[in-house]
Order: C-alpha cells, then structure tokens, then sequence
C-alpha cells in the first residue's frame, strides 16, 4: 500500500530542545547562541548582488520559454497572472500571523513529535548548525484539524460553560465556543482551499517547464489521468521571523535547497528571502504584492538530469518588522521511484542520478543535507540509501 509523507521521519527523528526558545519579543540583544559567523554557514558573509530574478507574467504569449529560461539559468523566478486569488493569500497570511501571535506554551501544544512531520517548531535543519535560527514554523500535512485543535482548544470554554453563573453567562460562553469552531473549520478551509489551488498551479509550472526542454505529457505517466499530477502530495510550511534587535549577525532559515519537485512561496510585505547563483552571489528577491516565488527543487533537479539546478537560498531577518512566508512544497507520490527523464538522457547525457523516491530522498536529506545530491549522485549499490 503507498504511504504517505507522514511516517517519512519515523526512522530519522531529530531532537531540537524546545527549553531554549528565546522570547523574541523582548530581547534587546542578540544572544550568543543566536549569534552567527561566517564559519557557522559557508555562504554566510557571500558577496550580495543587485541582479534580480527572472519576474515573469503567466498570462504572456511567451510564457514557456521565459519559464525554461528562468529555470535552467536560476532556478527560481517571481511570478504573477498566476490565478491564485489575492483574497485566498490576504486568508493565509492573516491565519499565518494569528497562528504565530498565540503565547509560545499554546504553540507548544502542536509541537512536531521528534519523528513526525506536521506541527509547531523550527525548521528541521536546524539540527546540523551550532546556532540557532531566528524563526519559527509550522509544517501541514493533509488535514490541519487535529493540530488547529491543539492550537485553538475549545475544552476550557466547556469547563466555563459549567462553572458560569446565570443563562446570560452560559449562552456568552456558548456563543464564543460556537465562534472558536467556526473560526478552526473556516482557518482548515483556507489550508484545503490553497491546497487545491497550489496543486493547479504546480502542475501548471510544471508542464511549462518541462514543455520547454520538450518533455510531453506522455513522458511522465504518473501525472496521468488527466495530466494533472493528481497523486503529487504536499507540506505547507508557514514560517514566521520575528522582529531582530541585531539582524546582520542573526539568521532565519540558513542556506539550503528544497527536496521538492518544485516550491511556490508567498511572501508578506516584507523583504527576507535571498537566492544564490554562483556566478552572482546573493540576490534579494524583493515582495511584489500578491506575486509568488517559484524554486527548483531537487527532486526536479534530477528529473531533468541536472538541466535545472535546485536553487540555494536562505531568509534573513530584519529590525523593523515580523515576516511571514508560505511555503507550499510540491513533490511526487512519496513513493513513487524519480530518476532522469529517458528523453534527457543519451549517451553523450548519461543519467547523473539513481533513481530514488521522495521519502527516500527526505531520508538521504535527513543525515547528508546539502551534500545529499552530491551523496546520491556517487551512490554505489553497496550504498544505504533508506
Ligand atoms: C516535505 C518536506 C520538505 C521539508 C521537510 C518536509 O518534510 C516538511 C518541511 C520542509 C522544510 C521547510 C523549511 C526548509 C526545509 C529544508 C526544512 O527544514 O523543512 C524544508 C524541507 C526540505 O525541503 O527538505
Ligand atoms: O521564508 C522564506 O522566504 C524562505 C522559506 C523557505 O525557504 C522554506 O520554507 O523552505
Ligand atoms: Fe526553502
């Protein structure tokens, strides 16, 4: 029977203590362990450039050969005309900021289990620095409910029910249960509600891409019936960077690529997300209100032999105000086996990658990460990937 994404991290767990985290809201300067050097991140100090990514209207004639383009130069590129509602994203980030304004001990309640996937906590990756990160996140998979419970619980309001004195008291009481339900069913629609729309519209990026190094829909058989990746599945990670009293010695989410096919990111109005190009440095990818940030993952790195690189990137923090991103990262059937795509393979291309699957490839990540291509890519049967 397939899997799902769930159980991927039952045989990696990690620990990252909870103890320590700062109360960012009322720190005046940074603290040590907070502190980061160019020796803690190898790209830390990287030299920044002002070339810009690749900003790309969905609705232009030339669409496919701007998005080929973008990926296999960059790897990433800005998008707009992409269909996803404006009010759906105005949605997700107020749920976003409510979700992170709640006391931290509330946000502890949906705490990610060391070997789970979903819930409250910093980044996973977070356990292969000696700093930590300022930011924290939250990761869904499938239904949000069970963990919107542990958020926003409504038992306390029961026990008040009781306790109340008169029928004026009990029915106040009542109706604020009636309006927590309501608010955690409405908050788990706007998650299914931009699932649904992410999913179009990754399958959409998704042909364009391809379509531009003359993949067809009938080279990938598992996007069939349909050709609309049906059985793709998914994590939205809602990721919030606080306030910083010292932001260019602090660090939101270190440099990294993303194990996905591909990543769409919503950002709010405020700057933060960063990618690297070799040849450029670091590029500041500005917010453009209601756009989205498109990422190669490495999953689609390896799907198209290497043609497309999976774009390194990182959030930084600023002094002024909180940011918020979204990030809704897009894979295959978990598992279900990924390798070069025959028609980008010939003999003077031989395939640079075993064929491996999602969950195998967020285990590879788990012990190796940003050496996992690297890792794969020198796999010897006598390996252990797993
Ligand atoms: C499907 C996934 C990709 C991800 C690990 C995860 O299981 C869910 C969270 C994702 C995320 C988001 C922040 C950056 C990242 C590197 C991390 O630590 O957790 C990615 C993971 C990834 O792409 O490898
Ligand atoms: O917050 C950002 O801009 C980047 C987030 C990110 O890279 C991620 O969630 O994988
Ligand atoms: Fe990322």
């Amino acid at each position: 029977m397939n899997s799902t994404l769930s159980d991927v991290f039952i045989s990696h767990p990690i620990h990252i203590p909870f103890s320590n985290l700062p109360d960012f809201t009322s720190l005046r300067h940074l603290p040590d362990s907070y502190t980061w050097t160019p020796k803690d991140d190898l790209l830390f100090s990287a030299s920044a450039s002002d070339e810009s990514l690749p900003f790309i209207d969905l609705s232009d004639p030339h669409v496919a050969s701007r998005v080929g383009h973008a990926c296999t130069t960059w790897g990433a590129f800005q998008i707009t005309n992409h269909g996803v509602p404006s009010r759906l994203l105005d949605d997700m980030e107020f749920l976003t900021g409510s979700l992170f304004r709640l006391p931290v001990h509330r946000k502890l309640n949906a705490a990610r289990r060391e070997d789970g996937i979903s819930g409250y906590g910093v980044a996973r990756i977070a356990s292969f620095f000696n700093k930590q990160m300022w930011s924290e996140g939250f990761t869904v998979v499938g239904s949000p409910l069970d963990d919107f419970h542990k958020l926003w619980p409504v038992h306390h309001l029961k026990y008040w029910k009781n306790k109340a004195g008169g029928r004026t008291k009990r029915l106040y009481v009542v109706s604020v249960s009636v309006v927590i339900v309501s608010q955690l069913i409405f908050n788990s629609e706007i998650i299914q509600e931009y699932e649904e729309h992410m999913q179009k519209l990754a399958a959409k990026l998704m042909w364009l891409a391809l379509g531009s190094l003359g993949v067809e829909e009938k080279d990938i058989e598992w996007a069939s019936p349909g050709s609309d990746f049906r059985g793709a599945q998914a994590a939205i990670q809602l990721n919030h960077y606080p306030i910083c009293p010292e932001p260019d010695r602090a660090m939101g989410l270190p440099a990294h690529t993303d194990s996905t096919l591909m990543t769409i990111l919503y950002q709010n109005n405020t700057a933060g997300l960063q990618v690297y190009r070799d040849d450029v440095g670091w590029v500041t990818v500005p917010p453009v209100p209601g756009s989205l940030v498109v990422n190669v993952g490495d999953l689609l790195h390896i799907l198209t032999n290497g043609m497309f690189p999976s774009v390194l990137h990182r959030a930084r923090v600023n002094h002024l105000q909180s940011r918020f991103s979204m990030a809704y990262l897009w894979g295959p059937p978990s598992d279900l086996m990924i390798s070069p795509l025959p028609k980008l393979v010939d003999p003077l291309h031989p395939p640079l990658y075993p064929s491996l699957s999602w969950k195998q490839y967020l285990a590879t990540k788990a012990t190796h990460f940003n050496q996992s291509l690297s890792f794969i890519r020198n796999y010897r049967s006598s390996d252990q990937i797993s």
